[in-house]
């Protein structure tokens, strides 16, 4: 049960009682004379000193709901209600950070299953209260804004306690799995059985398996185990008109495949309350390796090869030259300053650090696939870094988020987005980005770090996975971040998709109708309409209400 799970004023992501990961001496240093930091620290300020507006939930449908989940699951607390005020994107930790320009929601409700969640959604229509259902709240495109839509009041429905496996069938490899439990009890209930979803986004330690589903998320080892969509066999959600299920078969021919309406319909087509998945043996053996290739293109061609000749390791990860030099500034100055020297001397001119890793059932099967992702690529020159870095980077692959947490104290403007496109399109798109990016953070003398890297790849094309690094603009944190997130989007329409895995939002939404058509957009307004005829489903996501 994760119900214990904290959900005070997020300003940061490490979870309370986990190791933060501070900045060393030597990395400041470096983001000193690399970026121009300055010496100021910005802490959050503390949220007693927040000025918050009291909850509009009127008393009739609150007595209601308190009549159907208990007083104890209807919050109305300011703390609860800060709690789930947004998301965890650079902006939304910004407006914690400031106090400012915050969406508060009028109640949190925390149903125990899936029919209190559809009495919810009835007695929310009835008095036209919108809902925001609430998983991680990890969204980094708005996702859990409480956005009231014109409608009298606003909840979150957090989903925490709907946190039970509720059936695995080893032979069919499909687990039932309740969509508030977090990533991390779904692998270790999972693991006790022997098996694993194989979904390890870097979010893993707050997400969960509903908001991995509305969102069409994307794990590390996705190249291996599939995107999210690729593990659901089924999804039962709770909407206004009524409960809908979905998946009987591993394969169907009757019509198109309604689960893919659901998958990603991010809260706007109904609250998932159980998702069917399927699960793999847990392996018994892996290996972490990690390689450098001399400049992007020929890194793209190694990915490219792996892709197309179906050799993918399960994570398959190629970091640009201006990410695999923060990677390495930020791993210590002596180690870096060695290895340039060791791959200077191997004539390497732009090392691009490859990270491989393979999960398998026994030593063979993993002999096997290294085997033959080394003979793919056997055309590109690779220098082999060998198991340590690899598994170094393993070992580190969900701390980056707890470095943000110190990299926003020294008040760095520090954010990701995320696209994909064909390979023939890839680099174009990765340089139109990272000009956007670059002229539109620079505030001072010094540019901006703007790195890239590959970790989603297909026979016909890549993500790519921008993370920037700015001095923030402190008196205009937040325009500076949009305006160059905005030249960002423009530079990926027509080029590219608006989001690999983060999904839509608010944030991404102006973007949609140019890649879904107005057709698009009509039906997906349709669908709505049918599922939630007066709209209180998550207003302004993803489509316009
Ligand atoms: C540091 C960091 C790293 C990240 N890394 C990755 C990554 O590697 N891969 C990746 O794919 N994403 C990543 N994300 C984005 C985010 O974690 C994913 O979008 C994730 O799937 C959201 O899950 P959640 O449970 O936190 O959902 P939430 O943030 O709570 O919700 C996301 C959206 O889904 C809706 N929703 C949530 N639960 C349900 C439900 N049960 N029914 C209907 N709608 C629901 C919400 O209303 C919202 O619109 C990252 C985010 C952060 C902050």
């Amino acid at each position: 049960m994760n119900g214990e799970i904290e959900h005070t004023l997020r300003g940061s992501w490490t979870p309370s009682g986990a190791a933060s990961a501070p900045l060393s001496p030597s990395a400041l240093r470096w983001l000193r004379h690399r970026i121009g930091l300055t010496e100021t620290t910005t802490p959050a300020v503390p949220s007693s000193l927040l000025d918050v507006p009291g909850s509009s939930l009127a008393d009739t449908p609150r007595a209601e709901l308190e009549a159907l989940l208990g007083e104890r699951h209807v919050l109305v607390d300011t703390a609860a209600r800060l709690g789930r005020a947004g998301g965890m994107s650079y902006s939304d930790l910004v407006r914690r950070r400031d106090g400012a320009e915050l969406a508060v929601p009028d109640a949190v409700l925390l149903p125990s299953d899936p029919e209190l969640v559809q009495g919810v959604l009835e007695i929310c229509a009835r008095h036209d209260i919108a809902v925001v259902p609430f998983g991680g709240g990890t969204s980094v495109v708005g996702g859990v804004d409480a956005l009231r839509g014109g409608k009298n009041a606003v909840v979150a429905l957090d989903l925490v306690r709907l946190d039970r496996l509720i059936s695995l069938d080893p032979d069919s490899r499909i687990a039932v799995l309740q969509a508030g439990m977090r990533a991390t009890e779904a692998e270790s209930l999972l693991a006790a059985h022997g098996f694993t979803l194989g979904h390890f986004p870097q979010s893993f330690e707050r997400a969960t398996i509903g908001g991995f589903a509305a969102t069409r998320s994307a794990g590390q080892a996705s190249s291996g185990y599939g995107r999210f969509e690729d593990m659901v066999e089924g999804v039962r959600l709770a909407t206004p008109a009524g409960e809908w299920k979905l998946g009987v078969a591993p394969a169907s021919a009757a019509g198109p495949d309604l689960r893919q309406l659901a998958i990603g319909s991010e809260g706007i087509l109904g609250v998932i309350t159980e998702v069917a998945v399927r699960v793999r043996p847990a392996p018994r053996r892996s290996r972490y390796e990690a390689f450098v290739v001399d400049g992007w293109q020929a890194g793209t061609d190694a990915v490219r090869a792996l892709a197309q000749e179906r050799v993918l390791a399960d994570v398959t990860r190629l970091s640009d030259p201006t990410e695999t030099e923060v990677q390495l500034a930020l791993s210590g100055q002596l180690k870096a300053r060695a290895l340039g020297n060791f791959l200077r001397a191997k004539g390497v001119r732009n090392p691009c650090l490859l990270v491989l890793g393979w999960d398998a059932g026994s030593r063979t099967e993993l002999k096997q696939r290294r085997a033959a992702a080394v003979r793919a690529l056997r055309d590109v020159r690779t220098v082999r870094l060998g198991r340590a870095a690899g598994e170094s980077w393993k070992s580190h692959r969900f701390s980056g988020p707890r470095q943000r947490d110190a990299l926003l104290d020294r008040g760095v403007c520090v954010e990701t987005l995320e696209t994909a496109t064909s390979w023939s399109g890839l680099s174009e798109l990765r340089s139109a980005v990272r000009t956007a990016l670059v002229r539109n953070l620079q505030t001072g003398s010094k540019p901006p770090i703007v790195m890239c890297h590959v970790s989603h790849a297909y026979e016909t094309g890549a993500s790519l996975y921008f993370t920037v690094l700015a001095p923030r603009d402190a008196e205009h944190a937040l325009a500076q971040w949009q305006r160059a997130k905005e030249a960002a989007c423009d530079a990926i329409a027509g080029r590219g998709t608006i989001s690999h895995h983060h999904a839509v939002g608010v944030d991404h939404r102006p973007w949609l109708g140019a890649e879904i058509g107005d057709i698009g957009t009509a039906v997906l307004t349709a669908a709505k309409r049918a599922v939630d005829p007066t709209g209180i489903l998550n207003p302004g996501k993803l489509i316009r209400d």
